[in-house]
């Protein structure tokens, strides 16, 4: 494995591996991402990605309240799309709680999870899944080819320049930029500052991680976001408020 990397990191990618996985293969009709992303706009909300994120290696403590009163009130706030952990072991999540949240909600949900081998495409349905191009390597063009057979889109997660060089060559149409260094687990909002310029104009380029202000939000804009994810930002505390204070980061200019 890449020493580089975080021990957590390590802990996860080898839980990852060995989770047990479905069988048969699932089939998705996805409520499509970008048409979410252009309602946001036209309505004059910046497109947020809120994540059911009941806890991280990087989180203290563990919020416990029901996944889909915590995504109904994200919605609630304004946001374009869900992003729901189904990591069990080290981000309390589950399948079961994709599923639920999915079923509750109109807007589309992106499974947030470690996938490595196709087989664990087949764990839940989703509108959206996340591919990360550090872990896959040199399967990432046959896992996102996987991936849009069984009908999901796909976020490819990328954290600098040539790692978005990969994702663009499997075909990538939405692309993250992480913000978090997934070898030191630090933040640092230059990331897609450095990263959006390099990126063809008809790349949808989501800002991942570390934002946690509506400044953060109009500077992540600024760069070249087309939408944002925010997980912490957005659990702690009144979630519908928090999620509301970023959707409208562009309507309010705060001082
Ligand atoms: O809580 P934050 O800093 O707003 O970050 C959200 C999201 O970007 C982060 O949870 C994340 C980005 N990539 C991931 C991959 C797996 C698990 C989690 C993540």
């Amino acid at each position: 494995m890449d020493d580089s990397l975080a021990p957590q990191v390590r802990s996860i990618l080898r839980a990852a591996r060995e989770r047990d996985v479905a069988d048969g293969r699932v089939s998705v009709e996805p409520r499509p991402l970008g048409a979410a992303f252009t309602d946001a706009e036209a309505d004059g909300r910046v497109p947020v990605i809120a994540e059911v994120k009941p806890t991280s290696p990087t989180t203290e403590g563990e919020r416990t309240d029901d996944p889909v009163e915590l995504a109904e009130a994200m919605v609630a706030g304004g946001a374009s799309a869900l992003s729901v952990l189904t990591e069990p072991e080290h981000f309390g999540g589950s399948t079961a709680n994709l599923e639920r949240v999915r079923a509750a909600v109109d807007v589309p949900v992106l499974r947030k999870d470690f996938v490595v081998r196709e087989a664990q495409l087949d764990a839940v349905e989703a509108d959206v899944v996340l591919l990360i191009a550090r872990f896959i390597g040199d399967d990432l063009e046959r896992l996102h080819d996987a991936a849009r057979e069984r009908g999901f889109q796909v976020l490819v997660e990328v954290h600098d320049r040539a790692e978005l060089e990969r994702a663009l060559d499997a075909g990538a149409e939405y692309v993250g930029v992480n913000n978090r260094d997934l070898a030191e687990l630090d933040v640092d909002l230059g990331t897609f500052e450095d990263v959006a310029p390099a990126a063809p104009e008809d790349v949808t380029l989501i800002a991942e991680s570390g934002i946690s202000s509506p400044a953060d939000v109009r500077r992540m804009r600024a760069a070249g976001a087309d939408a944002l994810l925010v997980g912490s930002a957005i659990m702690d505390g009144d979630v519908a408020a928090n999620t509301e204070a970023l959707v409208n980061a562009e309507v309010v200019e705060s001082t």
